[in-house]
């Protein structure tokens, strides 16, 4: 009989949550199964460990990015806009989005740059500089492919449906993979400028790649208060994003979250980089409440959408457009 506890609540409640069991078929895999749906209908965050990911490549997608921001802005800025290329990369430069824009609150640009690629998005060229950061994204990009598809089998397990049953939605997944670096504070934010906005994810989730600095994640509880997430070494920070919990009838939740500045008194200790991979379904996907959600007398609160008209409506809601 395994006895360990398979959840260690962190004290500041969210809980990181060893997958290893259940990805290798071991006893302890419903523990895993239970932790995390309790996750999910609680603050729709967790960390992960036990998770496979290759150590090698997360560094060497961590290295590389951080060499292409310590390049000269004209070169940052010439590389890497554009829609041109399929499976290319978008260079973000600082101030360029502001998350809080998509919860109608208006606020100068996060203090941010970022790298985004994915491999059915639209960028522009790769770099030559720094060589092989292509191959790198790409990488990695299949590492969180994999590490994905075992968190769904989690899912359809806790929810009650075949092991398989969302993989039809990510054979063609819009998934997206970005390097966020948040630099020093060097000139002091705005009124309001944070290094990231109040948002929650659109998708389906996130399975994030976190550094511990001062001027980090926080993510809101229920009645309003800010935590900050915990930061594990080689844990992985993952979170129910929008999509996902209207596809469970509002069970499982898509909890706001942001990214601090760091104290002023910090100055000089607390540059960050954070790998977010946003995990979405196929456009024709179909956002229709999953049955065990809708079963019991229970209602569906929403109209089944595609996720492609569902993305176009946040986004037209978000923007005013
Ligand atoms: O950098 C982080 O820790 C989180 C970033 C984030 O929430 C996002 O880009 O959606
Ligand atoms: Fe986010």
């Amino acid at each position: 009989m395994q006895t360990a506890p398979q959840a260690e609540a962190t004290d500041q409640g969210i809980p990181v949550i060893d997958v290893g069991p259940f990805i290798r078929g071991e006893a302890g895999a419903s523990a895993v199964v239970k932790a995390i749906e309790t996750a999910c209908r609680d603050t729709g965050f967790f960390l992960v460990t036990g998770h496979g990911v290759s150590p090698e490549r997360t560094m060497r997608l961590y290295n590389l990015a951080r060499a292409f921001f310590d390049l000269p802005e004209d070169y940052k800025r010439s590389h890497g806009r554009g829609t041109i290329l399929n499976g290319g990369m978008a260079f973000s430069p600082i101030a360029d989005e502001a998350l809080a824009a998509t919860k109608g609150i208006k606020t100068p640009g996060d203090y941010k740059e970022s790298l985004n690629f994915g491999l059915r998005l639209n960028g522009d060229t790769w770099p030559d500089q720094p060589e092989n950061i292509e191959s790198a994204f790409r990488d990695y990009f299949s590492e969180m492919e994999t590490l994905a598809r075992h968190l769904r089998r989690i899912f359809c397990q806790a929810i009650g449906l075949e092991p398989d049953y969302f993989e039809p939605a990510f054979e063609n997944h819009l998934s997206a993979l970005r390097v966020i670096n948040y630099p020093e504070q060097d000139v002091d934010p705005l009124p309001g400028q944070l290094r990231a906005g109040v948002h929650t994810d659109y998708g389906f989730m996130t399975i994030l790649r976190s550094e511990a600095s001062s001027g980090g994640l926080q993510v809101q509880t229920r009645d309003g208060r800010w935590l900050d997430a915990p930061s594990i070494d080689g844990a992985y920070v993952v979170n129910i994003a929008d999509a996902f919990m209207r596809w469970s009838n509002d069970e499982w939740v898509s909890t706001p979250h942001r990214v601090a500045n760091p104290p002023r008194n910090k100055k000089g200790s607390s540059r960050r980089q954070s790998i977010p991979f946003f995990v979405n379904p196929s456009k024709e996907t179909l956002i229709s409440c999953l049955e065990p959600f809708c079963a019991n007398g229970k209602r569906a609160k929403y109209e089944p959408i595609t996720y492609g008209d569902y993305i176009e409506l946040k986004t037209r809601q978000a923007f005013g457009r």
